[in-house]
């Protein structure tokens, strides 16, 4: 099984997990590249099973759409009872970096809001202690070299992400060398600049099973 198929199979292995779980009402949170859009195919072959889904970007908006499956604004939500998405590392606390496509905030907001975060991932994401993966941090434009230079004081190598634009009209800082021994503290630590929207350590709320694909079929994990 090569990574394709490895994303395609954790993709469907999400649906099976949370299928028995969706009715007329359920809303499915939905995150955001190329793993969760397997996701996102698989979940459109069961769409008429649940009312809709919360989108964690613009771009996964436009693919639910494309499947005919409605998206609601989250503040008119009150229910999330699952939020599926991918990662760009997960430690075995599953413990994740997230952001890689630049989403990482609005990934952040509807796992925070979801009763259970389903993560889904190849197994080149899984990683003994985060940090190979640079961290995305997502910035207000014009704290750009503030939080660069805060950013150097906690030890780590920040790269501005030349010509992106997250869809909440901000930048990204890349921060490379960074050996996250303790995840939770840094998410803290970075979140505390000024000018920082949120980084893409993914602690405070690390997700509740990891769906992981392997060439010996998906493996569940748990915290
Ligand atoms: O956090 C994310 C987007 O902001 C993605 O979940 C992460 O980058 C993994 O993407 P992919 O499934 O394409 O490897």
């Amino acid at each position: 099984m090569n990574q394709a198929q490895m994303k395609q199979a954790v993709g469907q292995a999400a649906v099976e997990l949370i299928r028995p779980q969706l009715d007329s009402d359920s809303i499915v949170g939905v995150g955001t590249g190329s793993t969760a859009n397997c996701f996102i195919d698989a979940l459109a072959q069961i769409k008429t099973e649940f009312d809709g889904a919360v989108a964690s970007s613009e771009a996964t908006a436009a693919r639910l759409k494309s499947h005919g499956i409605p998206v609601y604004d989250l503040n008119t939500v009150s229910n999330l009872d699952v939020y599926v998405d991918g990662a760009d590392e997960s430690d075995h606390h599953l413990h994740l970096i997230k952001g890689g496509g630049a989403a990482l905030t609005r990934e952040k907001i509807v796992a925070a809001v979801a009763k259970t975060f389903v993560c889904i991932a190849d197994q080149s994401k899984l990683v003994d202690v985060l940090g190979a993966f640079p961290l995305p941090v997502e910035v207000i434009p014009m704290a750009r070299s503030h939080v660069a230079r805060e950013l150097v004081k906690l030890g780590g190598d920040p790269v501005y992400r030349e010509g992106c634009v997250t869809d909440n009209g901000n930048i990204i800082l890349d921060v490379h060398n960074l050996s996250i021994v303790d995840p939770a503290q840094l998410e803290r630590d970075i979140n505390a600049i000024v000018g920082v929207v949120t980084n893409g350590l993914f602690a405070a709320r690390p997700a509740d099973v990891l769906l992981l694909g392997t060439p010996d079929g998906v493996k569940t994990l748990k915290p």
